[in-house]
Formats: structure tokens, sequence, C-alpha cells
């Protein structure tokens, strides 16, 4: 409970009769990078509208800095946490510019005016995200993965203390994932507490800790390396998992076709 978190306890949900997370404990801290993987369906973008305060758990809690989440305003929560859903609409029309500035609303005042500072950070996560050729263009007519380091932009535009990132690495080509795990790294570096749903192993090794989440419990939890290549993995997947190590001792982890 020291020091500041985005912390769920013993959160439970589900939709309708269908029980989805059975009791989950987690907590992402500032300058930390937490991967959580699991089986389709297990219920990880479930859990991240948990954290982001969109669902609300039918038992247990979420706290944001100690506070519960559910107590702060939508204003004061979107200073302080932001979140790169899967799939999630978005305005088609808007220029890319123009929905990136919309991570600036948590923090504009009444009038809804930009100030410099707005302005910076709209500037700043275009770049970061590589987007900035394509600030003027209309979300709807990108490619998929230049819409996703749009949407990613909006996200990192809030410059928030906790980023929730729904596969974010999606869509990505190898350039771009790669540079998107090197931005992360640094954002972390800075003291960002980044969240990230990632379905492939070898993403989620660049992050701090891992967490598995099966049969709506967190069923494995550390280090990355050691979650990931320590039988974990195996134990959801079997025969389907192969975890190789290179010359320099780094796990690689891969679906096993052959
Ligand atoms: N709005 C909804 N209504 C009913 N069931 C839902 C709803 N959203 C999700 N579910 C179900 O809840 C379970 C968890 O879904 P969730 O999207 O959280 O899983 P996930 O781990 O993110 O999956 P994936 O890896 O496929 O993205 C699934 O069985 C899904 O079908």
């Amino acid at each position: 409970m020291d020091g500041p978190s985005l912390r769920a306890e013993q959160v439970r949900f589900g939709y309708g009769r269908a029980e989805v997370l059975l009791g989950v404990d987690l907590e992402l801290r500032p300058g930390e990078w937490l991967a959580l993987l699991g089986p389709n369906g297990s219920g990880k973008s479930t859990l991240l509208n948990l954290l982001a305060g969109l669902l609300r758990p039918r038992a247990g809690r979420v706290r944001l800095d100690g506070r519960p989440l559910a107590a702060y305003p939508p204003r004061a929560r979107g200073q302080r946490l932001a979140y790169l859903p899967q799939n999630g609409p978005y305005p088609a029309g808007m220029s890319a510019r123009e929905v990136v500035g919309l991570g600036r609303i948590p923090h504009m005042g009444l009038l809804g005016r930009e100030t410099p500072e707005d302005r910076r950070a709209v500037a700043w996560a275009l770049e970061v995200t590589e987007a900035l050729p394509l600030a003027d263009r209309p979300l709807g007519t990108l490619s998929g993965g230049e819409r996703q380091r749009v949407l990613l932009a909006r996200a990192l535009a809030a410059r928030p203390r906790y980023l929730l990132l729904d596969e974010p690495t999606s869509h990505l080509d190898l350039h771009h994932q790669a540079a998107l795990l090197r931005l992360l790294r640094r954002l972390v570096a800075e003291g960002v507490g980044v969240l990230t749903v990632l379905h492939d192993p070898n993403h989620a090794l660049a992050a701090d800790r891992a967490a598995l989440l099966a049969g709506g419990r967190v069923v494995a939890e550390g280090p990355a390396d050691a979650v990931l290549s320590g039988g974990a993995l195996e134990a959801i997947y079997g025969r389907d998992v192969w975890v190789r190590r290179t010359a320099e001792g780094e796990a690689v982890v891969l679906p096993r076709w052959r």
C-alpha cells in the first residue's frame, strides 16, 4: 500500500451470468512496465477496462494512488491515466492531429482553449510515434498500422502517470514494433507506469514484469524473463509453445508449428 500505484484488489467481474474475473490482484507502479498475457477470452481487455474505470468491479476494488478509482472525477482520472483500447471506435473524419489533441482534454480548462503546453504535448506525441507526416490526414484514410500509431499518440499526449495499452503492437511492422518497445522503455525510465496486453511473449520480454491471466485469475507473475520462459506458458499452451535461448542467454518464445 506504500507509494503511488494503480491496483486491482480481489477484482471480480462478469458479463451476465458469465464470470470472467474471479478475484484478480494486480499492481502497477510508476516507473515499471508490466505485461499482461493470457489466452483469448481470458479477460485481459476486461481487466484493462476495469483499471481504466470504464467498467466497475462486481466485487473487490481498483485503487489509483491510494484512493478508490471510482472516487475520481473523470477529468482527474484522465490526467493520471490514459488508455489505448483494442479495436475501440475512432473518429474517422478527424485529422490525426485533432485526434491526438483529444488526449489533452483532461488538461484543458473550462473553455477548452489550447495552451502552448497542449500544443507541445501533441507535437511530441506525433513525433515519438513517427506520425507527424500523417498529422493532416483524416483518421479514416490511414492504414491499420498508421491509425494504431495515431491512437497511441492520443494516449501519450495526455502525459499520464499510468499508460494502459491493449495490444499496442498490433498492425505494426517490425520497425514500428521495435520503435514502440524502445519508446515504452524510455517512458518507463522517465517514471511512467506502463501496462500492456501483449500476445507475443517476445514483446513482453521487453517489460519488467509479466502476469499471466487464465481461468479468471493471475496464475503467474514475476520478472518477465522468469514468467515467460519458466514453464508457466507451457502449463497453459503445452506443446504449442517453444522456448529457446540465444547465445547471449536471451529467451525467444515461439509457437511450435512443426
Ligand atoms: N460486452 C460483452 N458482453 C458479453 N461478453 C463479453 C463482453 N466483452 C467480453 N466478453 C466475454 O468476456 C470474456 C473476456 O473477454 P476479453 O475481451 O476481456 O478477453 P481478452 O483476454 O482480452 O481476449 P483476447 O485475447 O481475445 O483479446 C470473453 O469470453 C468474451 O467473449
